[in-house]
């Protein structure tokens, strides 16, 4: 029967209505998904856009999606270096998604942030703790450098805590091989965190400026403060080449000050090797035990152990077979280290299952009868984890009581939230733990004996406190001292009233915008007492790109910016423009649409991460700003009232432009993490390969040309997220056109390709005196640079302005089915010199390391 008139109007409507919804789905502006993960907020904000908090739809594992630019060479660097790398104390790269415009990359997600910003949030960290978390800091570097990469911007800002508190190393677009150059000579880094052979321009070895940034690293742990770090960029380079750091007694021992000037060597040969390091006595017992388990892992992997062969590996592997997936194609995945949709897949579905597995079998400490044992361990435990210099002393008095009064020192001070939240952290230690669940507060659900015990213990302790108080060691004593004063700190940040010191100190803080005044405790017969000079602890983020003067060792690094009107201004109109953005509307969570892109996804495009239509939600903004103001959160917060705050984070654009405009000045001095690309090469075409000279090509990734994009997309960089620069250059030097003979190769890495090719390619790996490089070495030059697939350079309408390496003009995602890069970048181009499809062939992997690994 014929729908009567108001059936038919009813239809009519419905489908208008699943019309409207359907196109506005398409034109939504939100960015929602990328590939197979759902965007759930901003955690942070990079060189090139948003950090975010993503949701693998079909495993629901947490990670962390990190935007790049594809122009970006140092994006193409750190996706090459970092998917090579599996260690615990390196975040993990699972999935790496190419897009239009962007790449997406998919990482392990560390709930406990920056280190910098857990040091701002306890002024500095105890001696113990510090030995720990530098511990595992060198292991990750032990290890990148074992595969003979450097990493060349290790920083407080580039190491995370993941929700065991365990410091993670990120962010590896500095990173380059050292395999093929004994000696490097591009300059980059960030200044603060610099080696003195740097800042002199003057060839270098990477491993040994990385044991200098370790240094700086431990130094400003202790400390809270930086031992070189002037307002002035020159004077702290001065300091760098010329001085020696000043050390407070109060907050360093013997130990520590030996390893750090030790690490702070001005003559590089003079700098300890890694294993040596490890090997402190300031770091043990947790350096010689990181040691082991690096050199352990790494001749695992050396060896080629494979994946796939533990008993859940291997449990997982049939379980997905039996539901019909192809389980070679994931395995094919994850030993080649593809990076794609299979391997992140795989990753993320092992990481649960282990889970799960912890789930199915807790340990047996957290169970009842497994008190005594639990509190039996705790004891040498705690005697290694907070005085291991006292061992003897600790051990003769290894009563619950005096466990529970050590555990005092540390429990003063507060974990950031999702640290003192961890369930992990409790497994770790379950002193920690207990800890962290009395003084949280948190409520424990189902609140078994231990815990029962632990609050008894607990309340006990507390009452007889100032009674118990017992002298322990130094270490201790000045982890008391400190205690002392951080409350004593609390309290005045607390009281109404503020010493002059302390209301100078706002408005120097606040007028000064980027730094963090931060007063130095000094405590004299228990007293607390502000220094008038304050020391400070600023962010130093990549921000800005400095030109490095070639003629003077100390020289101007900005004179090349003021040629560069253009590039500011492009600055400043994608500062509008992500001005814009942030003030968009809340992104809707679409089922439908989740449908839809998850489709578009699978084609040949995961998404379109276009950051100009990546319009966060305002709960992402407001978000994004909470996080903005949790880096500047300095000890000085009660100065810092959320106005200034905000217009710290408003003043960014100006900011940015006025650092990288102006040259040695106080500002850039303050921005000043740079990649110089003076000494770097143009990518390589096939042409330029075979007639070129390689002078200078220090690096083996593509760098900007004459004129290139690249020059035009870093000056239009959005600002960085503490209202710098972005974190790397943005002037990148012009090269003349003859300078484009100056090539870089790209390392294609086998697991780009599908074929079978590199199988029992040799695998070049570091031993300990490997990185120990003769002074005399001499850095290669490019035509050394190992005979590797070469990308060809092709000039689109105007060959001098628009040259840039073909790998960015792909147009295939990465993490499509087949993994393959697209050839779509060999087509509709100027092509003289082109490298044809068949030239892109699997080569060499230096770096290749053999299989996965379960590092856990
Ligand atoms: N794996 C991660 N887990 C949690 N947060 C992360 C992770 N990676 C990055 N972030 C957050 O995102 C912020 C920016 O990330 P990151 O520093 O790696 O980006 P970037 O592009 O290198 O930025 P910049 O160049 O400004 O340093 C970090 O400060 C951190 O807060």
């Amino acid at each position: 029967m014929f729908p009567s008139r108001l059936e038919q109007n009813q239809l009519k409507a419905s489908i208008a209505a699943s019309y409207n919804k359907l196109y506005s789905q398409f034109s939504a502006n939100e960015l929602q998904e990328v590939g197979n993960y759902k965007l759930l907020k901003v955690v942070g904000e990079g060189s090139y856009g948003k950090v975010y908090l993503a949701s693998h739809r079909l495993t629901h594992q947490k990670v962390v999606l990190k935007m790049g630019s594809k122009s970006d060479p140092n994006v193409v660097r750190e996706v090459f270096y970092h998917r090579q790398f599996d260690y615990i104390y390196i975040t993990k790269l699972y999935e790496v998604i190419v897009t239009e415009n962007y790449v997406w990359m998919a990482l392990e997600y560390c709930p406990g942030r920056e280190l910098y910003e857990y040091l701002l949030f306890k002024k500095h960290i105890p001696l113990v703790e510090c030995a720990k978390l530098f511990s595992q800091i060198l292991g990750g570097v032990y290890y990148a450098h074992s595969m003979k990469c450097v990493h060349r911007d290790l920083k407080l800002e580039n190491i995370l805590l993941d929700k065991k508190g365990q410091a993670k190393l990120t962010d590896f677009g500095f990173t380059r091989e050292c395999a093929t150059k004994g000696t490097l000579e591009t300059v980059c880094g960030t200044t603060v965190y610099m080696a003195p052979e740097l800042i002199e321009r003057k060839p270098y070895e990477g491993y040994k400026t990385d044991i200098w940034s370790l240094g700086i690293i431990l130094y400003t742990l202790i400390h809270g403060t930086m031992p070189f770090d002037e307002d002035d960029e020159m004077k702290t380079k001065l300091k760098i080449v010329n001085e020696n750091p000043g050390y407070n007694r109060d907050l360093i021992d013997a130990d520590g000050e030996d390893l750090v000037s030790k690490l702070l060597q001005k003559d590089p040969q003079q700098r300890p090797s890694l294993p040596q390091v490890l090997q402190h006595p300031f770091l043990q017992p947790y350096g010689i035990s990181i040691l082991e388990k690096t050199e352990k892992v790494m001749k695992r992997q050396r060896h080629g152990s494979k994946n796939f062969h533990s008993k859940l590996e291997r449990k997982l592997l049939k379980r997905l077979k039996q539901t019909g997936f192809d389980t070679q194609a994931i395995k094919h995945s994850v030993n080649k280290k593809k990076c794609d949709t299979l391997s992140g897949f795989w990753y993320l579905l092992l990481e649960k299952e282990k889970r799960s597995e912890i789930l199915r079998h807790p340990r047996r400490s957290r169970s009842v009868l497994s008190v005594k044992k639990v509190f039996d361990s705790s004891a040498p435990s705690r005697k290694s984890t907070d005085n291991p210099k006292k061992d003897d002393n600790v051990g003769k008095t290894t009563t619950l009581r005096r466990i529970m009064s050590l555990k005092s020192d540390t429990a003063s001070i507060r974990p950031p939230p999702n640290l003192a939240n961890s369930k992990e952290t409790k497994k770790a230690d379950p002193l920690d733990g207990v800890s962290s669940q009395t003084s949280s507060g948190r409520s424990i659900k189902r609140p078994n004996f231990f815990h029962k015990m632990t609050s008894f213990f607990k309340s006990k302790k507390q009452a007889e406190n100032a009674a118990n108080e017992e002298p322990v060691s130094p270490r201790s004593d000045s982890l008391d001292k400190r205690k002392r004063n951080a409350i004593s700190f609390e309290s005045r940040k607390n009281s109404p009233k503020r010493s002059p010191t302390r209301s100078g100190n706002k408005d120097v803080s606040e007028k000064s915008g980027l730094k963090c005044q931060k007063p130095t405790m000094i405590a004299s017969n228990g007293n607390t007492n502000l220094k008038a000079e304050e020391p400070r602890l600023k962010k130093f983020k990549s921000n800005t790109s400095s030109e490095m003067s070639r003629q003077t060792s100390l020289g101007n690094y900005d004179s090349e910016l003021e040629n560069k009107p253009a590039a500011i201004s492009d600055q400043s109109m994608y500062d509008e423009s992500r001005n814009d953005n942030s003030k968009v509307g809340p992104i809707s969570i679409l089922s439908q649409q989740s449908e839809i892109s998850n489709d578009t996804y699978n084609s040949e495009y995961s998404t379109d991460g276009n950051a100009s239509n990546s319009k966060p939600n305002s709960s992402m903004s407001s978000h994004n700003n909470r996080n903005t103001s949790s880096v500047v959160l300095s000890p000085n917060m009660d100065s810092i009232d959320n106005s200034s705050l905000q217009s710290r984070v408003n003043g960014r654009g100006s900011m940015s432009i006025i650092s990288s405009a102006s040259s040695a000045s106080e500002k850039s001095s303050r921005t000043d993490s740079f990649y110089e690309i003076s000494t770097a090469s143009s990518p390589k075409t096939m042409d330029l390969r075979a007639m070129s000279t390689y002078a200078n090509a220090d690096t083996t990734v593509p760098r900007a040309a004459v004129g290139s994009q690249w020059l035009a997309k870093r000056g239009r960089s959005p600002v960085g997220r503490r209202g710098r620069l972005p974190k790397r250059n943005i002037s990148r030097k012009l090269l003349n056109k003859s300078s484009t003979a100056a090539q870089s190769v790209i390392q294609e890495e086998s697991s780009f390709d599908d074929d079978e090719d590199n199988a029992g390619i040799p695998v070049v790996h570091a031993t300990a005196s490997d990185l120990e490089r003769p002074s005399g070495m001499k850095e290669n030059t490019a035509l050394d640079a190992p005979a590797l697939p070469v990308f060809s350079v092709l000039s689109q309408d105007n060959p001098l302005m628009d040259r840039r390496p073909a790998l960015f003009d792909m147009t295939r995602s990465l993490s499509g089915s087949s993994g393959r890069w697209s050839h779509n970048f060999l087509e509709d181009r100027n092509s003289e010199g082109a490298l044809q499809p068949g030239e892109i062939h699997d080569e060499h992997s230096i770096l290749g390391i053999a299989d996965d690994e379960d590092n856990s």
